[in-house]
C-alpha cells in the first residue's frame, strides 16, 4: 500500500490515440505533472540506440525505471507512454487505456508519416486490443479503465471524468487515509442523467450519491412523505414510485430497504423500520434468541419511473449477513447489527460498505439499465 498523498495515473494506448493531449489537458486542470516517457528516454538516454526501421528509440526499461523511480514514488504524475506493463503495480493508482477507431488512427498515423511497417503494426495492435490486454494483465481490474478518444468532445469528457476521479481520490485519502481507489465511470458512453431520488432518509441519500459519484448519474432529491402500503415488498416499492411520479409529474427514483431474518421466514422484511423504532438493536437480536440461525438478508429495491404514465422498473440488490449484538457507530439504521464477513456495516469504512452493500448491488443494476437505455 502506498503512502502517496497524490495519485499516479498512466495514460496509455497505441501511438496516435491522443495520450499527450489528454495528459497535457489533465495536467493543466489538476496540477499533476505530465511525465512524457518519450522525453525521459531521450533526455536521460535510457535507450540502446535508434531503430532506423521503426524510427524510434530502443528503450532500456531498467534505465528508464531507475531514472523516474525517485520522483514517481512520491506521487502526482501522469505517465504518458504506449506501454504500461513495465511500471510496478505499487506505483500506480489508475490506468487509462485510450481507444480509437481504426479509420481515425490510420489518418493520424499517416499524418505523422510513420514508416509503413510501424503504421501496420500499430493498427494491428489497436485492432487486437493489445494494450488493454496488457493493462488488464498487469494491474488490478478495478483500476484499469478503457475510454474512447475519437474526437475533441470525447477528450473533454474523458478529462472531466479523470478529474473527478482525482478529486474523490484526494478527498478520501485525506478523510480516512484510504489507500485504494474509487471506482471510475464504467459506462463512459452513457449520456449524463439526473435522477430525482425521493426519500426522507438522509443516510440513504448520501450513500446513493457516494456510490454514483464517479458516474454519469447525478442525484437531486426531494423528501415526500409517502404512505407505504403493506404487503409484498415489490408492491410497496412500486406503489410508492407511482405516487411519487404522480406528485412530481416527472421522472422519479425511490427506494425501499428490507431486513429479512431467515429463521423468521423473511420477517421483519418491509416492516424493519417499524421494528427498529419500537424494539431497537437489542430487541431485534432478541427476536432471534430462540433460533440457532442468525443469518439475514439485506434487500434494497429501487424503483424508477419515467413519469406518471410509466410503469415503474425495479432494481434489486441483496447482501447476505448475520444478525449480531450492536458494534460500531450507530448512525444509520440497523448497520451496527448486520455483520458481513466479520465486520458489521457500521464498523466498515463507508467506501467499503458501498462496494458490497445491498444498495450498491441494486445501483449497479440500475446503472447498467440506464447505460443500455441511453445508448440504444
Ligand atoms: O423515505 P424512504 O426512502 O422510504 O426512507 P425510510 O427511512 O423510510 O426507509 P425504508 O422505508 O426503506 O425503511 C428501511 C429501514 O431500514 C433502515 N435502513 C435502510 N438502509 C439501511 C442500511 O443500508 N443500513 C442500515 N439501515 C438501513 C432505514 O433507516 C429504515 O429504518
Ligand atoms: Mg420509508
Amino acid at each position: 500500500m502506498s503512502t502517496r498523498t497524490l495519485p499516479n495515473i498512466i495514460i496509455t494506448g497505441t501511438p496516435g490515440v491522443g495520450k499527450t493531449s489528454h495528459c497535457e489537458l489533465l495536467a493543466e486542470r489538476t496540477g499533476l505533472k505530465h511525465l512524457s516517457v518519450n522525453d525521459v528516454v531521450k533526455d536521460k538516454e535510457c535507450h540502446e540506440g535508434w531503430d532506423e526501421e521503426y524510427q524510434s528509440w530502443i528503450v532500456d526499461e531498467d534505465k528508464l525505471l531507475d531514472a523516474i523511480e525517485e520522483d514517481v514514488k512520491k506521487g502526482g504524475y501522469i505517465i504518458d507512454w504506449h506501454a504500461c506493463d513495465l511500471f510496478p503495480k505499487s506505483w500506480i493508482d489508475l490506468v487509462i487505456v485510450l481507444r480509437v477507431d481504426t479509420k481515425a488512427l490510420y489518418d493520424r498515423l499517416t499524418a505523422r508519416k510513420y514508416p509503413e511497417i510501424k503504421l501496420q503494426e500499430n493498427l494491428d495492435s489497436e485492432i487486437m486490443d493489445v494494450l488493454i490486454q496488457e493493462a488488464r494483465d498487469s494491474y488490478d481490474e478495478e483500476i484499469v479503465v478503457e475510454l474512447q478518444s475519437n474526437d475533441a468532445d470525447e477528450m473533454e469528457s474523458n478529462v472531466e471524468r479523470i478529474e473527478s476521479w482525482f478529486e474523490s481520490w484526494k478527498g478520501d485519502n485525506k478523510k480516512e487515509g484510504w489507500e485504494g481507489v474509487q471506482p471510475i465511470n464504467i459506462y463512459p458512453n452513457m449520456a449524463p442523467q439526473t435522477l430525482n431520488f425521493i426519500t426522507g432518509n438522509a443516510n440513504k441519500l448520501s450513500e446513493v450519491k457516494a456510490i454514483l459519484s464517479a458516474n454519469n448519474i447525478s442525484i437531486t432529491s426531494q423528501p415526500l412523505d409517502l404512505p407505504e402500503i403493506q404487503g409484498d415488498l415489490n408492491d410497496v416499492t412500486i406503489d410508492k414510485c407511482k405516487r411519487a411520479a404522480e406528485i412530481i409529474q416527472g421522472p422519479v427514483l425511490v427506494e425501499d430497504t428490507c431486513l429479512c431474518f431467515n429463521a423468521l421466514k423473511g420477517l421483519p422484511g418491509p416492516y424493519i423500520k417499524w421494528f427498529l423504532t419500537s424494539l431497537g438493536h437489542e430487541g431485534l437480536n432478541n427476536l432471534l434468541a430462540a433460533y440457532e440461525d442468525k443469518s439475514a438478508q439485506a434487500v434494497c429495491t429501487f424503483a424508477y419511473s419515467a413519469g406518471p404514465d410509466h410503469e415503474p422498473i425495479l432494481f434489486q440488490g441483496i447482501t447476505d449477513g448475520k444478525i449480531v449484538s450492536a458494534r460500531g457507530p450507530g448512525n444509520f439504521g440497523w448497520d451496527p447489527i448486520f455483520e458481513y464477513e466479520g465486520q458489521t456495516y457500521a464498523e466498515m469504512e463507508k467506501s467499503e460498505k458501498n462496494k458490497i452493500s445491498h444498495r450498491a448491488k441494486a445501483l449497479a443494476k440500475l446503472q447498467e439499465w440506464f447505460a443500455k437505455e441511453m445508448s440504444s
